[in-house]
């Protein structure tokens, strides 16, 4: 059967290598097992191959694929792709050139491209719809499978930036899979993160080599990936992610919640925060850990109601942050990350995008500033740790807060006068391939929560932080059916609140730090949201 390129199913795509076989297995019944379970394309890649043996193998394999009704591609060699008249070639950026490999298969083959880079992209989409039908984009993790690779692994955040790349190219025949280190423990992860900012594109598929090919059961390997691919369902937290717009009588349930759980709150935060941050902690019914060893995060994310809180104002060892982060994401529980100083160093910078890349983060909490610079919308360096923001107009603000919650399907909250709560989990759900959307970007609720500017909250040190230990408590309390937003947004409401009512009964900058900490204390035990000075809103 020949194959119409509109036809091909990009979801799961298996790459081979008959260097990794288990004991007893052949290349024909791994791949076998793989058609037989949910593979729905297959690479032939035999690089220590001779040319003979390669193109013996291609036949046997090629006559499996068309068995199965699947196309088959082979690896790099177009002379073999032609002598077993395969479905298509994958090329890489060192083999040889596409227009040349179009002008050998012609118009109807399909053509693959690995691409990690903008500029890879910018060159596809001048080639137009004729050229590359399909790109390879990694290698996402590292993997011992590549030999001598020239890249460096680039996280989920890599593979946004080639997403992006392709729409902002207005590529859109391009159909797109991830690889490299692929695995049940980060597929789904991947499958939920990686789609351009606009809304419109998530991946099509994912290449796997290892997972399936060396498994000693490649049949249940494949079945494991397939579950994963068809769940369209990333459940990182027992708690719900709904979006639905949150009605005043939640923040009083959020309030109850918080006090029947007393959550244990991990704190991973710079030295200056910790004191205030724990006294805030308890003081909204949490129950403060500051923990940074390795040996006992697992044990403490497994406690009920646990959360963990990185505060990345010290930096902590990214070892020891990455352990923490995989912790808990494994047992479910909410990671909140404060990326302080976010854009101040690049040395800051890159831990930062090396955490958001790695796991994945329930709540991301920053000023004003660092938003942007997450968000990318700003080139403003910052100065010190200390936000600028004061100087950044609130639909900009808006704008950055939404960007940086759908990229990191998180919920952000960006603090200022007007603190901003976006929610870019999409309830948790993920798909292949593109999506219409309605207008220039996804839905993405956005609500602002204000009472006032509190200016007193800037002379006292970890007040912000602080915040941080508040919304990390609050989602920390959650168990199905409690839903993440709504805690959020009840937290920083509260906070808001306390300040407020602490401004209003000290005498400096001394008294405030004692009157916060007793308003916290007060107004979380009255819970009557009603009666806070404080408002907060849908923003439309
Ligand atoms: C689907 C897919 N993506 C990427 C690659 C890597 O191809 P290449 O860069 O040519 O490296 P080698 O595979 O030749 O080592 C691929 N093969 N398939
Ligand atoms: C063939 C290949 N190409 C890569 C790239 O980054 O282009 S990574 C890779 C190997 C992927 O193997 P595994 O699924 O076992 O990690
Ligand atoms: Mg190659």
């Amino acid at each position: 059967m020949v194959f119409t390129k509109d036809q091909v199913d990009y979801s799961l795509y298996l790459v081979t290598d008959s260097t990794m076989l288990p004991p007893g297995a052949t290349l024909s019944s791994q791949v076998e097992e793989g058609l037989m379970n949910g593979v729905t394309l297959v690479q032939i890649r035999e690089k220590d191959c001779d040319t003979k043996n390669f193109f013996h193998e291609g036949v046997l394999i090629k006559k499996l694929c068309t068995d199965y009704n699947v196309p088959l591609i082979v690896n790099d060699r177009v002379d073999v792709a032609l002598a077993i008249r395969a479905d298509g070639v994958h090329v890489g950026q060192d083999d040889m050139p596409i227009p040349v490999v179009r002008e050998l298969l012609g118009p109807d083959k399909i053509i693959g491209w690995s691409v990690s880079k903008v500029e890879e992209v910018e060159k596809l989409a001048n080639w137009g719809p004729g050229m590359v039908d399909n790109i390879g984009i990694g290698m996402v993790f590292p993997t011992q499978t590549k030999k001598n690779p020239k890249k460096s692994p680039m996280g989920t955040a890599g593979v946004i930036k080639v997403l992006d790349a392709l729409e902002n190219c207005g590529a859109s025949w391009v159909k797109t899979v991830a690889i490299g280190g692929l695995h049940p423990d980060n597929i789904q992860r991947v499958l939920y993160q990686c789609s351009s900012t606009n809304g419109r594109r998530y991946l099509d598929g994912i290449a796997v080599v290892s997972d399936i090919m060396a498994s000693e059961d490649a049949g249940l390997s494949t079945r494991i990936l397939r579950d994963l691919l068809d769940s369209n369902s990333y459940k990182f937290v027992d708690f719900g992610l709904s979006n639905e717009a949150l009605q005043v009588s939640n923040i009083n349930a959020a309030l109850h919640q918080v006090h029947f759980a007393r959550p244990l709150v991990q704190h991973m935060t710079n030295k200056v925060h910790q004191n205030f941050g724990a006294n805030v902690t308890l003081a909204v019914f949490g129950s403060p850990i500051m923990s940074e060893v390795v040996s006992e995060v697992k044990d403490l994310s497994n406690i009920p109601y646990a959360s963990l809180l990185i505060n990345t104002g010290t930096i902590a060892p990214l070892d020891v942050l990455k352990a923490a982060v995989t912790a808990y994401n494994e047992s479910k529980r909410p990671v909140v990350l404060d990326p302080v100083g976010y854009s101040a160093t690049p040395t800051r910078m890159s831990l930062n995008n090396d955490l958001l890349s790695y796991g994945q983060f329930s709540c991301i909490k920053c000023n004003a500033s660092e938003m942007l610079s997450l968000a990318e919308l700003s080139d403003e360096r910052m100065k010190g740790v200390d936000s600028s923001g004061s100087n950044i107009n609130n639909d900009t603000v808006i704008k950055a807060t939404k960007i940086v919650a759908y990229r990191y399907k998180t919920i952000a909250v960006c603090t200022g006068e007007y603190d901003f709560i976006a929610n870019g989990t999409m309830g948790g759900h993920y798909s292949l391939g593109t999506q219409e959307i309605r207008g220039d970007s996804p839905s993405i609720p956005c609500f602002v929560v204000h009472g006032g500017n509190i200016p007193i909250m800037g002379d006292i040190t970890a007040s912000g932080c602080s915040l941080g230990s508040t919304i990390t408590s609050f989602l920390g309390s959650l168990s199905f059916p409690n839903e993440a937003q709504n805690a959020v947004i009840a937290a920083v409401t509260l906070y808001k609140a306390a300040g407020k009512l602490a401004a209003s009964r000290c005498k400096g900058s001394g008294s405030f730090q004692v009157e916060f900490i007793d308003a916290l204390y007060q107004l979380s035990r009255e819970n009557i949201p009603e009666k806070w000075d404080v408002k907060y809103e849908l923003i439309l």
